[in-house]
């Protein structure tokens, strides 16, 4: 069987996290292997790489730099072997999290980030098979304000969730840019109950044919 490469995007406290579970157990109940993981992070050098650019200040270039570091050790390491066995890859933020954060969000040079996507994805057969992108990538658009209303009191913020509302917008805006000129993008309304947020999440993947539809419970 094919794998399937399938990202979750969206600003911090979006609610990604919150629909991991049962995407999994959704693709699993289909009798699919699967393979759960994140950004930056997924290998324990990637791990290691996620806890400076979490925590340390540093300059953009820096950032972007670190954070294609760790993609690079997790491509090669995690989702291509992953994909290579057939498995659906559940990644936890991926590439347009760069372009949003990075490059959005700081004000980091797309064309930069642009050219360490093309080293980063490329594998020897690149030139066959093009860069390594996601299949279908699933965004929970959310109002700033709300996100950072959900995050407040749930746990202590990090480097990039303790930064101002306006960076967050720029970061949504970022996103937004991202999904018009990408199908692959389904776009969630996440400003809606769990359950609510979960049928949709269900609906568009059994609209692409990646589910049976209705078959998996709410979170
Ligand atoms: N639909 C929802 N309505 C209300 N609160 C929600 C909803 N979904 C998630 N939450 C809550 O919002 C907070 C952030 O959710 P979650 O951790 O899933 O977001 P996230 O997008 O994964 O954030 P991050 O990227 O920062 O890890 C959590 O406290 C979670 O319980
Ligand atoms: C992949 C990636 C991530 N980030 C930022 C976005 C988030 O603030 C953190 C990851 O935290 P999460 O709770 O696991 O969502 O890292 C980034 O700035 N650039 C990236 O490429």
């Amino acid at each position: 069987m094919k794998g399937l490469f399938l990202t979750l995007e969206g600003i911090d406290g979006a609610g990604k996290s919150s629909h991991i579970d049962a995407l999994e157990a959704l693709f699993t109940a289909q009798g699919r292997q699967v393979t759960r993981t994140r950004e930056p992070g997924g290998t324990p050098l990637a791990e290691t790489l996620r806890a400076l650019i979490l925590e340390q200040p540093m300059d953009p270039l820096t950032e972007s730099l670190l954070v294609f570091a760790a993609r690079r050790d997790h491509v090669v390491r995690v989702i291509e072997p992953a994909l290579a066995r057939g498995d659906v890859v559940l990644c936890d933020r991926f590439t347009d999290a760069t372009f949003a954060y990075q490059g959005a969000g700081r004000g980091f040079d797309p064309a930069v980030l642009s050219t360490l996507e093309g080293w980063v994805q490329a594998d020897a057969d690149a030139a066959a098979r093009g860069l390594l992108q996601p299949d279908i990538t699933v965004w929970f658009d959310l109002a700033p304000e709300i996100a950072a209303e959900r995050l407040a009191g749930a746990r202590v913020p990090d480097k990039f969730e303790s930064q101002p509302v306006e960076f967050f917008k720029r970061v949504a805006a970022g996103y937004a840019a991202r999904a018009k000129d990408a199908p692959r993008f389904v776009r969630i309304d996440a400003d809606q109950s769990r359950e609510a947020v979960w049928q949709q999440i269900e609906a568009a993947l059994a609209e692409r044919g990646l589910v049976a539809s209705q078959s998996g419970g709410a979170p």
